[in-house]
């Protein structure tokens, strides 16, 4: 049997990780009048039944998401194939058109974040075929593209939830980052979102990064943020019972054309990165354990790390670690520092301070 029976028979997951079937594409109605077309390995448009009327509401959205970005980031994956499961099977009908990605095959086979190189720092624009990498970070670009651009929505309607697990502990053990993009990018039925899944934080990022939910902001405007869901752990060893609020939210994110998010104050705890630590050079140290949990604070004027010809410490009282990561390459962020904000009441989700 191909990968598009495979997929049709609702293992999506199955297909896309099994690299003797060579790569198939096709599209096919589910009984429930879903519309699906496989556009490639582990990438799945799925389009409402009545997807013309649908498309002219003005609160329908067109809705990026994806994991497996990261290889050996596994809840996600099952998330994602439960739900393109609960999809085909009629039991979830969704009401605004999807593009549902498993991000990177040959990463997730290998059970490792990358093969050659990091691939959320991949796209910020079209990468030179040089590794399996650069060229599934092209592929997904196109497929995100031609996604959002034959959709025609504007912007606030198109979301991407690009999904994550943090490689170590966390304070708060589900997060989301909001990437810095030129457009308006973080409007509150987002956040409301978040809390809706019971996700313990937000990120407000401060400067652009070459992720791929910044891709979707920066370039398509789109409401997106890259979710971290737990911790790293192999196929079969997440524990999804502590995501069940995120699901649920999820469903109801693309099975209601309105849903009824209730922004609550105090409810998510929101973050502005104050500074993000660039590794300059291979004398790059943390002075604290590579397995330090996220959200960790020292006290003002602790010394966190060092490089060539720097020495980074703790300027305020309340800067807390996010991501520290010694082993990335140079060039690439190895640590965020993050503080506690206020928000904005009411409008877009803004820092007060
Ligand atoms: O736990 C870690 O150190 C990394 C987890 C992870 O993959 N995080 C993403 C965040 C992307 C963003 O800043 O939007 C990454 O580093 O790619
Ligand atoms: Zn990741």
């Amino acid at each position: 049997m191909g990968m598009l029976q495979r997929v049709k028979e609702g293992k999506f997951l199955e297909a896309t990780l099994n690299m003797t079937l060579p790569e198939e594409q096709g599209a096919w109605k589910t009984e429930s009048g879903i519309s699906c077309e496989l556009l490639g390995r582990g990438i799945l448009k799925i389009s409402p039944a009545n997807v013309n009327s649908v498309s002219d509401n003005a609160s329908s959205k067109d809705i990026v998401l994806s994991s497996g970005v990261h290889g050996d980031e596994t809840s996600p994956i099952e998330l994602l194939q439960q739900l393109v499961e609960q999809i085909l099977s009629g039991e979830v009908q969704p009401i605004h058109r999807l593009l549902i990605i498993i991000g990177h095959p040959e990463a997730i086979n290998l059970h490792r974040r990358f093969v050659d190189e990091n691939m959320n720092r991949l796209f910020k624009a079209e990468n030179p075929a040089s590794n399996s990498d650069c060229i599934r970070a092209n592929t997904l670009q196109v497929a995100v593209k031609d996604f959002f651009l034959q959709g025609e929505k504007d912007e606030q309607s198109r979301w991407h939830l690009d999904l994550h697990c943090a490689i170590r502990d966390s304070e708060h053990y589900t997060f989301a980052v909001s990437p810095f993009s030129r457009h308006q990018t973080r409007q509150r039925d987002l956040f409301s979102f978040l809390q809706q899944g019971e996700i313990e934080a937000a990120l407000l990022s401060n400067s652009p990064s070459p992720t791929f939910s910044w891709y979707s902001a920066e370039y398509f405007g789109a409401q997106a943020l890259t979710m971290e869901l737990g911790k790293v752990a192999p196929f079969g060893q997440n524990d999804l019972q502590r995501l069940s609020s995120f699901y649920q939210a999820m469903v109801e994110l693309v099975t209601k054309l309105v849903p009824n998010y209730q922004w609550q104050e105090d409810k998510l705890a929101v973050y502005k990165v104050t500074r993000t630590l660039m590794k300059q050079s291979e004398h790059f140290t943390l002075n604290f354990p590579d397995d330090q949990a996220n959200f960790t604070m020292y006290p003002q004027g602790t010394l966190l790390g060092r490089d060539e010809d720097i020495e980074y410490y703790v300027l305020e009282e309340g800067e807390a670690v996010v991501f520290p990561n010694p082993n990335v390459a140079i060039g690439q962020r190895a640590c965020l520092m993050v503080k506690k904000t206020d928000v904005s009441p009411e409008g877009q989700v803004q820092a007060m301070t």
